[in-house]
């Protein structure tokens, strides 16, 4: 039987799709846990036409592209493959997970050395094949990782973007809303700083459909301002505490990474505190952390100069200062 005359496409449907929009290309880079998640999330969301994943392990690689291309005749059509950087031309982003990740007790800090000479031969790869993409850093320490991409790949800073504290600042709107028992999309709270062991909560600023979540709660409960530690010390600690129980973390990161990707690609303009870099910003100068930032197609293309208390601007500062130390440190 000749399959190829069993079915001609019409022309309509040759050219419709790509009169409706340009199809939009993504590439993974890593298929470990945070890679697949991603993939996974952005596949389910239908939020890429095609996802490229690549990996210096191709065995595993080539199982887990069997793994979600079985999924889909459950979902929108979406091509997958296994592919090598060469496949990412044209792409629209890339999402880079590759490197090592922390052992149980071990810092994002602690990750520094070896990641760094990961992208030091990966980056220029990546800007070779992929010279118009968003790049999009997850390897740990994210917020180092995308300054050492920013500088190896000489790309603007609009368009090298780390996830920063975008799941930081999840995990603390999940938290509070579970004590405040509400919805975790009606209450606005923002973690800035270092996605890491220095970063901050911004207390001025959480509020409940404008009202600050003291007078939401004063009067039901005297005991809250111990309560509210807590809860940020939960979103400080989350990944050690999930590491120590399941060695990684991984469906909460490719959410996020899955909604920061929507932003990009269908231009929303969302506000999210993914890393960028800070200039001239509560006296930060040349380093990426995370503040709130409107993100686009374009990339980063604001920073929101978020008004904050004496002790959030001492904290984003030493959290600044720390990374700045470790900066330093680099032979970039
Ligand atoms: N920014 C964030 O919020 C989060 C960041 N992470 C970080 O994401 C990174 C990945 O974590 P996991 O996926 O759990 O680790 P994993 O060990 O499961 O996967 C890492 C993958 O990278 C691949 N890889 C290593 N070097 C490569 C290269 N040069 N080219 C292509 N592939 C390469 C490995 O073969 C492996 O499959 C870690 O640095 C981790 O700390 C993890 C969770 C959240
Ligand atoms: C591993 C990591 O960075 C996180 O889950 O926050």
């Amino acid at each position: 039987m000749n399959f190829e005359n069993l079915f001609t496409p019409s022309l309509e449907e040759k050219i419709i799709p790509s009169i409706i929009r340009q199809p939009r290309k993504g590439v993974i880079i890593g298929a470990g846990q945070v890679g697949m998640a991603c993939a996974y999330s952005l596949l389910i969301q239908n939020i890429l036409d095609e996802i490229v994943i690549v990996d210096i392990n191709q065995h595993k690689l080539a199982g887990e592209v069997m793994d979600l291309n079985h999924g889909l005749p459950f979902l929108e059509p979406t091509l997958i493959r296994a592919g090598t950087l060469a496949d990412g031309e044209n792409a629209d982003i890339v999402i880079i997970t590759a490197g090592a990740k922390q052992k149980p007790g071990e810092t994002r800090l602690d990750l520094v050395n070896r990641n760094v000479e990961i992208f030091q031969s990966l980056i220029p790869e990546v800007v070779k094949y992929c010279s118009t993409a968003i790049l999009l850093i997850i390897t740990n320490p994210v917020d180092i990782m995308t300054y050492v991409c920013l500088k190896i790949s000489g790309l603007p800073s609009s368009s090298v973007i780390g996830s920063g504290t975008v799941l930081d600042t999840a995990r603390f709107r999940y938290l509070l809303s579970e004590k405040l028992q509400l919805d975790p999309r009606s209450l606005h709270a923002y973690i800035i700083g270092e996605h890491g062991d220095s970063e901050v909560p911004v207390w001025s600023k959480v509020n409940i459909s404008g009202m600050h979540i003291l007078d939401e709660t004063r009067e039901e409960d005297e005991q809250i301002e111990p309560e509210l530690d807590k809860i940020f010390a939960q979103v400080k600690n989350a990944a050690y505490e999930i590491i120590q129980r399941k060695g990684a973390t991984s469906y909460a990161i490719g959410l996020a990474v899955a909604q920061i990707t929507q932003s990009i690609l269908r231009n929303q303009n969302r506000v999210l505190t993914v890393s960028s870099l800070i200039n001239n910003i509560h006296g930060i100068q040349d380093v990426c952390l995370s503040l709130p930032a409107v993100v686009n197609r374009q990339g980063v293309t604001r920073v929101l100069n978020l008004s904050l208390n004496q002790t959030e601007l001492q904290q984003l500062q030493l959290s600044s200062q720390i990374l700045r130390q470790i900066i330093e440190q680099l032979d970039l």
